[in-house]
């Protein structure tokens, strides 16, 4: 559906006054925006054929409404304006509009604009922006200082981006899965809300994904190929394998087909989270964009000894490892874990800082859960930067979305936390009957995954038992002394 710019200034045209009596002065055209703090005008400059021009705009906004315009359709006194409307180059800031054969507006005429409809979700950025609502108000002034108010308000509709950043087995995964029931269930019970949808988007499942095309398989271990793609040395092809599912998360938000993307991967480094925050609003930029997208940093920290065995232990079932023993599944990523912890570098506030510092038009959040909600967080150490001051129902919905969020990370741990935390404490529970390390029987050969379905107490033992050898003490010390 196209959208139109109504009259909405109650003078109704009158057919007699809107003759092509124009007189030789230009008309004053202006066009203005608010935004929730200010309101801005611009001015036109004078210019001959110029219907109206916006000044004191930067290149991104400038970019967008250029396009934005370009792609209209323009009505005068509801015909269509033939000549195609151009615009001249972008001098100081000064976006001047301009048609080549069209009448000046007349008093009390109407000028209509019909935005193609991907314009409606098009994402200006900046100053003329009011919380993804662009204010679109152009006053057709003449010479006889009557004026018609042209208006109309894109939606611009907001998206997010989880970004997960942990190290390996810290609860990523487990989290955001929390989080997408926690948001949903917290949806449903809404009134006239309409739900949020959220999809997950893993790095690992990505690369096994890829690997599999490949390979045909997905047998080789990760992390025990002259290809270890885990040792920072390769990282390179491990960051092909982000890049790609944060390819995908843009393409399905773009393409509507969720609402909220979670990116689960480590993200441990400052180089690949700049490239995230450098992909998401450069996306914003783009006239292409359908979404604006609103970046959230889910931080997941863990330094509790026996959460990281339990965690390994669990890792050692996952689908890296369906077909290898035990032990070796454990060691592997004992070993990948290592290379993690040599480079990771934990999203801090100085981080925070500097992105909207680089760049202050955009949104972002910070949260962090550590140890499964055990250490809490004071509610000031969470970081919002909301650079738009939200006052429409589009941003409503962040501050939904964002106090949901909050109160998660905020009673994580009697939410979820304390069930995780029971577990670890039941697994290690008999870990001092172990006296000395048990010779691996026959099932250890076996793939761990089998195993894992009902293991008994003996079984236990075992894996407790492997976990002590490979994550003892000097592996911890090791891990830790890294940091
Ligand atoms: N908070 C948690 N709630 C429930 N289970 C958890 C939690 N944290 C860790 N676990 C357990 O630890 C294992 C590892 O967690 P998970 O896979 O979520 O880690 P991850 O950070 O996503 O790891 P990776 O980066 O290697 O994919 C899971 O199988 C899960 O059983
Ligand atoms: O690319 P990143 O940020 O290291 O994260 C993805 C990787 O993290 C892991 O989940 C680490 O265990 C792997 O499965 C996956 O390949």
């Amino acid at each position: 559906m196209d959208h139109i710019i109504n009259n909405n200034n109650n003078t109704t045209p009158n057919n007699e006054t809107t003759s092509n009596a124009i007189t030789s002065t230009v008309p004053t055209n202006v066009f203005s925006t608010v935004d929730s703090n200010t309101s801005k005008t611009a001015k036109s400059k004078q210019s001959s054929n110029s219907l109206f021009s916006l000044e004191g705009y930067n290149n991104s906004s400038y970019s967008k409404l250029d396009y934005l315009m370009n792609n209209s359709s323009y009505y005068y006194d509801n015909d269509e304006i033939e000549k195609d409307p151009c615009f001249l180059p972008k001098v100081n800031n000064t976006l001047h509009f301009e048609t080549k054969d069209i009448q000046k507006p007349s008093p009390l005429s109407h000028l209509t604009f019909n935005y193609p409809q991907k314009m409606e979700t098009i994402t200006p950025t900046n100053s003329y922006i009011v919380d993804n609502t662009t204010n679109i108000t152009a006053d057709i002034h003449n010479n006889n200082n009557n004026s018609n108010t042209l208006t109309h308000q894109i939606h611009v509709p907001n998206k997010f981006v989880i970004i997960m950043i942990g190290l390996p087995a810290v609860g990523k995964s487990a989290i955001s899965k929390q989080l997408v029931e926690y948001i949903s269930q917290n949806f449903t019970s809404s009134d006239d809300r309409v739900p949020l949808r959220i999809e997950i988007f893993n790095a690992g499942d990505m690369r096994r994904a890829m690997s599999k095309k490949r390979f045909n398989t997905v047998m080789n271990l990760p992390n025990n190929s002259t290809d270890d793609i885990f040792n920072p040395k390769n990282s390179n092809k491990k960051e092909e394998f982000a890049k790609l599912t944060l390819n995908k998360l843009i393409n399905e938000l773009n393409n509507d087909f969720c609402d909220i993307g979670i990116f689960d991967a480590t993200n441990s480094t400052v180089l690949r989270r700049n490239f995230i925050f450098e992909t998401l609003f450069e996306f914003n930029n783009q006239q292409t964009s359908n979404f604006n997208l609103i970046p959230i940093v889910l931080q997941v920290t863990s330094s509790n000894p026996n959460f990281i065995k339990f965690n390994i232990h669990n890792k050692s079932f996952n689908e890296d490892y369906f077909d290898k023993p035990y032990h070796l599944a454990v060691k592997d990523f004992a070993s990948r874990l290592k290379h993690y912890y040599s480079q990771f570098v934990p999203f801090s506030t100085d981080e925070f800082n500097h992105i909207i510092e680089k760049t202050p038009d955009c949104n972002l959040f910070y949260f962090n859960i550590i140890d499964a909600g055990l250490k809490l967080i004071p509610e000031k150490d969470h970081y919002n930067y909301l650079s738009k001051v939200p006052t429409n129902s589009n941003s409503q919905r962040i501050h939904f979305l964002i106090n949901l969020i909050s109160s998660f990370v905020q009673n994580y741990n009697q939410l979820y936390g304390h069930l995780y935390v029971e577990k670890v404490d039941n697994f290690f529970q008999n870990e001092q009957e172990i006296q000395q390390p048990i010779e691996f029987p026959q099932h250890f050969i076996q793939p761990a995954r089998v195993d894992n379905i009902n293991w008994d107490n003996s079984k236990k033992l075992n894996y407790l038992s492997v976990l002590s050898e490979v994550v003892n003490h000097d592996y911890l010390k090791d891990l830790f002394g890294n940091k």
